[in-house]
């Protein structure tokens, strides 16, 4: 059994230092360092500085290979429901199968929905893009609202700020937090006569999304007082037609997908309609492609030369066996600056999972706490404790090489300060190192060296990868995301969970349903635990004082 190799690997291995590991193998770098080419793009997966040899990355692919992982990876792609507890496929690659090779679900193929629902969305992104589609005034529009949470939330927004440089004249905002304080922001800064809604909402009942939806529409026909015009500044994004027609949406104006792609993958469908507002759909096109390049590899690249798959298995590395339990993502490119936020829903909500598929508890720990900052401000916050602190945070570096905004001598010392950091993470400091240069400044004592050189020393031996893009495109921001999608499927597959479903969304909404009408009841709230009569007492005594 390959678990039981690893385990006794791990002891073998845990205390040697990667100084060590680079001197001894001068081909380290290649060695350990995969490249994936995507047209004029291309990523570099350079995985090198982490606390493994050849040996440990056998063995971790054989792990893999015992999971028959190979089969898993095919047995999504094909469509079967392997979202179990929900009785669904997962499909977010058929959603960039450009090629429209067929992809059955239940025996029908579903591409020719698929490509209808691409062909609406460039249809409609080039008639409001080019001014044709008119506000109830006759105005063109010039601000697009994507109301939604959540999946129908972060992966816009992410992307929409990571594109930057591609977009247009239309300006994208986004309210997906209940407080009123989201939506009264945004409307202040809109013209009922030359902004368009879109209702994101895979259910199209999420609480938040539905509350703000209705709380546009009331602004709207405040300004407006014309009901019959909502159609032309309210449109959605669902898989509930029913839903979608009773809120009042013209259903010529809704643009579908489909059950079997998750919320947080949904961003490649119909859920990217801001996106596509905000660039143009060719753009949008641009970043499926991307994806489609990174499933392809996924998918046939032998698990040697899969960079999604020796991601995932490094995360296992780390879990398992290491027993980190976060992992910092640190991306050094201002546009990505909104990146980790969305892969932690991607990652926490997909792998924060307690139950093995066959039900029964999990043997390890699952889902890393994943946080991030673009780079440098990283740096000058939470830096010090990845390299000083107790706790050992692999941590993943982005690393464009070119960059949207060539000035002056900020793009070189943006990239000499993200080198520097996996190096630093790597080498550390040694102690005889600190106490050598203190002596050579000549300015303390000996005493006083002896208490100072160990707070200035680094042990190192700190992990890292560094995914070096060429810049971030539409297509390498396909690429880099559609990789960490299938780098958490992989680490799903090996802890034997279903990475697709979220049951543990759902306690909460439920508790907030029920607390809600207590907050304005005549009456002293008693059906819960002290503290939390108290808390809604409090809340009550501001917005129903008359009842007290
Ligand atoms: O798109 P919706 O149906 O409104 O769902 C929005 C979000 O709701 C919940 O929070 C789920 O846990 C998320 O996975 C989902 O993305």
């Amino acid at each position: 059994m390959s678990l039981e190799a690893l385990k006794q690997h791990y002891e073998q291995i845990k205390n040697v230092h990667m100084r060590d590991m680079f001197a001894q193998d001068h081909n380290r770098a290649a060695k350990f360092s995969v490249r994936l080419d995507s047209e004029s793009d291309f990523m570099v997966f350079d995985y090198s500085k982490n606390r493994v040899t050849e040996e440990t990355m056998n063995l971790l692919l054989r792990f893999a290979r015992e999971k028959q992982l190979n089969e898993h990876i095919e047995a999504m792609f094909r469509g079967d429901a392997i979202n179990t507890t929900e009785k669904r496929a997962v499909l977010h690659t058929a959603l960039r199968n450009l090629t429209g090779t067929p992809v059955l679900v239940d025996g029908k193929n579903v591409m020719p929905d698929v490509m209808a629902v691409l062909a609406h969305m460039r249809e409609f992104s080039s008639a409001v893009r080019s001014g044709r589609w008119l506000g109830y005034t006759g105005k063109p529009i010039t601000d697009v609202v994507n109301i939604g949470i959540g999946g129908s939330d972060l992966g816009p927004v992410m992307v929409t700020e990571a594109l930057k440089p591609y977009s247009g004249q239309i300006r994208a905002h986004f309210v997906s937090n209940v407080d009123g304080t989201h939506i009264a922001e945004v409307t202040k800064k809109l013209n009922p006569e030359t902004c368009l809604f879109i209702i994101s909402s895979k259910t199209f009942t999420t609480q938040e999304t539905m509350t703000n939806a209705a709380s546009a529409r009331s602004w709207w026909l405040d300004h407006t007082h014309a009901p019959e015009m909502v159609k032309r500044h309210f449109v959605a994004v669902s898989t509930n037609t029913k839903a979608v027609r009773e809120f009042g949406i013209d259903t010529a104006n809704m643009f579908e997908f489909w059950d079997w792609v998750g919320g947080r993958y949904s961003l490649w469908s119909a859920i990217g309609l801001s996106i596509c507002l905000s660039v143009g759909y060719e753009w949008f096109e641009e970043l499926l492609r991307g994806a489609e390049a990174m499933d392809r590899h996924f998918r046939t690249a032998p698990l040697e030369q899969n960079i999604p798959v020796l991601m995932g298995m490094l995360g296992i590395w780390y879990n398992d066996f290491f027993h980190c339990e976060s992992h910092a993502v640190l991306p050094y490119d201002q546009y990505l600056h909104r990146f980790a936020a969305y892969l932690q829903q991607l990652d926490m909500e997909s792998n924060g999972k307690h139950i093995r598929l066959d039900g029964s508890p999990v043997e390890v720990p699952t889902g890393a706490v994943v946080w991030g900052e673009a780079g440098t401000n990283g740096q000058h916050a939470f830096y010090q404790l990845i390299h000083q602190g107790t706790h050992v945070i692999p941590a993943d570096f982005v690393m464009p090489l070119e960059t949207h905004n060539p000035v002056g001598p900020h793009h070189a010392m943006l990239m000499s300060n993200c080198i520097a950091q996996t190096e630093a993470l790597m080498v550390g400091k040694s102690l005889e190192t600190v106490k050598a240069e203190l002596r050579a400044e000549g300015k303390l004592s000996a005493s006083e060296i002896e208490v100072l050189a160990p707070h200035k020393t680094f042990d190192g031996n700190r992990p890292t990868n560094t995914i070096v893009l060429r810049k971030v495109t539409p297509r390498s921001l396909g690429m880099l995301i559609a990789l960490y999608e299938h780098k958490v499927f992989v680490e799903g597959i090996m802890w034997g969970i279903n990475s697709f479903d979220q049951w543990g969304v759902e306690l909460g909404k439920v508790l907030a349903k029920a607390i809600l009408p207590e907050l304005t009841a005549p009456s002293f709230a008693h059906g819960h635990d002290a503290s939390t009569n108290a808390l809604i007492d409090l809340v009550r005594s501001k917005m129903a004082p008359s009842a007290r």
